[in-house]
Protein backbone atom coordinates (compact mmCIF):
# COMPACT_ATOMS: atom_id res chain seq x y z
CA UNK A 1 0.00 0.00 0.00
CA UNK A 2 1.29 3.34 -1.17
CA UNK A 3 2.54 5.83 1.81
CA UNK A 4 -0.71 8.26 1.07
CA UNK A 5 -3.67 5.44 0.73
CA UNK A 6 -5.32 4.05 3.67
CA UNK A 7 -6.70 0.83 4.72
CA UNK A 8 -10.26 0.67 4.46
CA UNK A 9 -10.59 -0.76 7.80
CA UNK A 10 -8.46 1.92 9.39
CA UNK A 11 -10.33 5.18 7.34
CA UNK A 12 -13.32 3.78 9.09
CA UNK A 13 -11.64 3.54 12.46
CA UNK A 14 -10.29 7.25 11.80
CA UNK A 15 -13.38 8.71 11.04
CA UNK A 16 -16.03 7.20 13.45
CA UNK A 17 -12.96 8.63 15.95
CA UNK A 18 -13.18 12.20 14.42
CA UNK A 19 -16.71 12.07 14.70
CA UNK A 20 -16.16 12.34 18.84
CA UNK A 21 -12.90 14.74 18.25
CA UNK A 22 -15.72 17.54 16.00
CA UNK A 23 -18.55 16.85 19.32
CA UNK A 24 -16.21 17.86 21.49
CA UNK A 25 -14.47 20.58 19.79
CA UNK A 26 -18.00 21.60 19.06
CA UNK A 27 -18.83 21.33 22.70
CA UNK A 28 -15.43 23.39 23.74
CA UNK A 29 -16.64 26.22 21.18
CA UNK A 30 -20.01 26.74 23.13
CA UNK A 31 -18.48 26.47 26.49
CA UNK A 32 -16.19 28.90 25.85
CA UNK A 33 -18.55 31.34 24.15
CA UNK A 34 -20.82 30.95 27.50
CA UNK A 35 -17.55 31.97 29.39
CA UNK A 36 -17.21 35.50 27.40
CA UNK A 37 -21.18 35.83 28.04
CA UNK A 38 -20.44 35.95 31.59
CA UNK A 39 -16.82 37.66 31.51
CA UNK A 40 -18.69 40.20 29.74
CA UNK A 41 -20.81 40.59 32.27
CA UNK A 42 -18.03 40.46 34.72
CA UNK A 43 -16.13 43.89 32.56
CA UNK A 44 -19.57 45.80 32.87
CA UNK A 45 -19.86 45.59 36.53
CA UNK A 46 -16.07 46.10 36.73
CA UNK A 47 -15.87 49.26 34.39
CA UNK A 48 -19.03 50.42 36.26
CA UNK A 49 -17.80 50.70 39.64
CA UNK A 50 -14.17 51.45 38.74
CA UNK A 51 -12.85 48.57 39.63
CA UNK A 52 -9.47 47.55 37.80
CA UNK A 53 -9.55 44.92 34.91
CA UNK A 54 -7.51 42.49 36.48
CA UNK A 55 -7.36 40.39 39.44
CA UNK A 56 -4.17 39.04 39.42
CA UNK A 57 -5.18 36.93 43.28
CA UNK A 58 -8.36 35.33 41.82
CA UNK A 59 -6.43 34.51 38.44
CA UNK A 60 -3.72 32.65 41.13
CA UNK A 61 -6.26 30.71 42.99
CA UNK A 62 -7.74 29.64 39.53
CA UNK A 63 -4.48 28.38 38.44
CA UNK A 64 -3.71 26.16 41.30
CA UNK A 65 -7.22 25.13 41.13
CA UNK A 66 -7.42 24.37 37.41
CA UNK A 67 -3.60 22.91 37.78
CA UNK A 68 -5.23 20.21 40.27
CA UNK A 69 -8.21 19.24 37.98
CA UNK A 70 -5.96 18.83 34.88
CA UNK A 71 -3.34 16.56 37.42
CA UNK A 72 -6.36 14.47 38.49
CA UNK A 73 -7.95 14.29 34.78
CA UNK A 74 -4.18 13.32 33.74
CA UNK A 75 -4.22 16.36 31.92
CA UNK A 76 -0.59 17.88 31.67
CA UNK A 77 -1.06 21.15 34.26
CA UNK A 78 1.19 23.16 32.60
CA UNK A 79 -1.11 23.35 29.19
CA UNK A 80 -4.40 23.60 31.73
CA UNK A 81 -2.43 26.94 33.27
CA UNK A 82 -1.05 28.01 29.28
CA UNK A 83 -4.97 27.53 27.78
CA UNK A 84 -6.62 29.66 31.13
CA UNK A 85 -3.57 32.39 31.18
CA UNK A 86 -4.46 32.94 27.29
CA UNK A 87 -8.50 33.05 27.39
CA UNK A 88 -7.82 35.58 30.23
CA UNK A 89 -5.25 37.56 28.50
CA UNK A 90 -8.45 37.68 25.81
CA UNK A 91 -10.90 38.77 28.56
CA UNK A 92 -8.65 41.33 30.28
CA UNK A 93 -8.64 43.33 26.85
CA UNK A 94 -12.38 43.09 26.44
CA UNK A 95 -12.38 44.26 30.15
CA UNK A 96 -9.99 47.07 28.81
CA UNK A 97 -12.29 47.82 25.57
CA UNK A 98 -15.38 47.84 28.60
CA UNK A 99 -13.61 50.59 30.11
CA UNK A 100 -13.55 53.12 27.21
O1 LIG B 1 -13.18 37.19 37.82
C1 LIG B 1 -12.83 38.27 37.34
O2 LIG B 1 -12.59 39.27 38.03
C2 LIG B 1 -12.66 38.40 35.89
O3 LIG B 1 -12.47 39.48 35.38
C3 LIG B 1 -12.64 37.15 35.06
C4 LIG B 1 -11.22 36.63 34.85
C5 LIG B 1 -11.41 35.27 34.12
O4 LIG B 1 -11.59 35.31 32.89
O5 LIG B 1 -11.42 34.21 34.78
C6 LIG B 1 -10.48 37.58 33.98
C7 LIG B 1 -9.64 38.53 34.49
C8 LIG B 1 -9.26 38.59 35.91
O6 LIG B 1 -7.90 38.91 36.06
C9 LIG B 1 -9.62 37.35 36.63
C10 LIG B 1 -10.51 36.44 36.13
Amino acid sequence: MAHNEMDPEVAVELAGIRESIDNIDAALIHMLAERFKFTQKVGKLKASNDLPPSDPAREARQVARLRALAEEANLDPTFAEKWFRFVVEEVIHHHEQARG
